[in-house]
């Protein structure tokens, strides 16, 4: 049977501007299409912080100089980020596959992934978005009920809650579509975050953490490894002291004392982990491998990357 696989992309693998992702998904789509040639059944999804920033700031400030543009909240700015990111990355993917003699349907699914409105993270935003800002930028923000942290030295930044992935919303469409054999992009950006209201949703004004999400994804499919493409090609613990160390193959049990030891930072390293460890847990014969996109191929022979299982 086809090995079942669900990528998470960082940013590496899009770049952030329009020409950088146009450039960026050339290179990832010759990785996918090599996981495709080998064999593997694969769902993808991928970062969108730089994007969905980029779209807050176009959507939200040129309606002060175009009173008929009116802003959009945060989920409305994560569906756009997904058409965004999904439009450049299955067209890639399609391409590079055709370069190959393989024909393949590749397709975006808008996906919204349900929060819990009383998750602790909407009470602490720590997740950094968008552009640098002025202090009284920073302070119009503030009047309007967002939350914002200064980095010294540098400016101001729009902060957002990073809440849990509970449920995958369109997850039969996705299924479906895996089940028949066919590339899909899901659950980009972690997903468009909403939470449940009877038989409504409603956007929540969040960014959902992509590698939960990712694992969310994998464990909803089934998948038989979770692979995060990152910009490193193995984690490291003790980073940036005389001690720091690349991990290499481990197992769940030294994955979580890592985490408990505090290695690994909120918003890069910890969510990578974090997914790692639950997608493990749920079954047995499961692998995760945190590698870079150059070294993919070597990560799944086992030759290099950081794996757990
Ligand atoms: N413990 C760590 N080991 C390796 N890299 C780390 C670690 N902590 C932080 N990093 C940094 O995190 C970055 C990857 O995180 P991030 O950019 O958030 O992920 P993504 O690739 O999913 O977008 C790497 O470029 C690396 O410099
Ligand atoms: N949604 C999300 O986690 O995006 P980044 O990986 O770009 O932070």
């Amino acid at each position: 049977m086809k090995k079942r696989v669900v990528v998470a992309l960082g940013h590496r693998a899009l770049g952030t501007t329009l020409p950088e992702q146009k450039e960026a998904v050339k290179h990832t789509a010759k990785a996918i299409a090599g996981l495709v040639e080998e064999g593997y059944q694969v769902a993808i999804t991928h970062s969108n912080a730089p994007q969905v920033g980029m779209i807050h700031t176009a959507m939200n400030e040129f309606g002060k100089v175009h009173q008929d543009y009116t802003p959009a909240p945060m989920s409305v700015c994560s569906a756009m980020s997904q058409g965004y990111i999904g439009y450049d990355l299955q067209n890639a993917i399609r391409e590079e596959l055709l370069n190959r003699g393989i024909y393949r349907t590749v397709s975006t699914i808008l996906t919204q992934v349900i929060v819990d409105p009383y998750d602790e993270a909407f009470y602490t935003p720590t997740k950094v978005l968008g552009r640098y800002m002025t202090k009284e930028e920073a302070e119009e923000e503030k009047k309007k009920g967002n939350y914002v942290v200064e980095e010294p030295g540098k400016g101001f930044r729009r902060v957002v809650s990073a809440p849990n992935p509970v449920k995958i919303v369109e997850i039969d469409a996705i299924k479906t579509l895996i089940d028949a054999g066919q590339l899909v992009i899901a659950c980009g950006g972690g997903g468009i975050p909403v939470m449940q209201l009877d038989h409504r949703l409603k956007g929540a004004s969040a960014v959902i953490e992509k590698d939960l999400a990712a694992g969310k994804l994998a464990e909803e499919i089934d998948a038989d490894e979770l692979i995060i493409l990152t910009s490193v090609e193995k984690v490291r613990i003790n980073l940036d002291t005389p001690n720091e160390s690349e991990i290499g193959c481990i197992s769940v049990a030294e994955a979580k004392q890592y985490m408990a030891e505090g290695h690994f930072g909120k918003h890069n390293m910890l969510p990578k982990f974090r997914a790692s460890v639950e997608f493990i847990e749920k079954r047995e014969g499961r692998i995760a491998l945190i590698t870079s996109l150059e070294k993919l191929k070597d990560g799944l022979r086992g030759r290099t990357g950081t794996i757990i299982k």
